[in-house]
């Protein structure tokens, strides 16, 4: 069974003794971790109440960390509008990764110019040459 829970929902469990966290989208209860955390209790209680993917991400928490995760899954955010929107975007999401090859994609396109721009330059070259050895004979 899950739980929906809002992000002002969340945002009350923002204690030690009642820690909350959000990563992507999934709401945990980690009041009974938070002093087994090999991390430490002070960076969680910073996110305790929030959306901690970013955080939880640019650690990057081992396979197990991710198991113990899924031990103390409560529920899901049910996002609404104008809830904080998290930084970390999930695996395959657009993110600025994306765009940069998007711009790699404009890359391609300018070879792709440079290329038809050689290949005429050469058919005009051997067509000038032919002309030329025409008029020789
Ligand atoms: C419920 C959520 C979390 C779980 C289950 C968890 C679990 C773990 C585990 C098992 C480790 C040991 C290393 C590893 O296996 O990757 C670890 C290390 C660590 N965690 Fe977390 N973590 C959580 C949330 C967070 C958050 C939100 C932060 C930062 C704000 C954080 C920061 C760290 C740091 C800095 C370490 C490295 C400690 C070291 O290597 O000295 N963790 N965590």
């Amino acid at each position: 069974m899950s739980q929906e829970f809002t992000y002002q929902d969340v945002a009350e469990h923002n204690t030690k003794k009642d820690c909350f966290l959000v990563i992507h989208d999934v709401v945990y209860d980690c009041t009974k971790f938070i002093d087994e955390h090999p991390g430490g209790e002070e960076v969680m209680l910073d996110v305790a109440g929030q959306d901690a993917s970013e955080a939880f991400e640019d650690v990057g928490h081992s396979d197990e960390a991710r198991e113990t995760l899924e031990a103390l899954k409560v529920g899901t955010l049910k996002r609404q509008a104008g809830d904080p929107v998290p930084k970390a975007q999930l695996p395959g999401a657009l993110s600025p990764a994306a765009n940069t090859s998007g711009a790699s994609g404009f890359g391609v396109g300018v070879y792709a110019l440079m290329l038809i721009g050689g290949a005429l330059a050469y058919a005009t070259y051997t067509y000038l040459q032919q002309q030329q050895a025409a008029k020789q004979v």
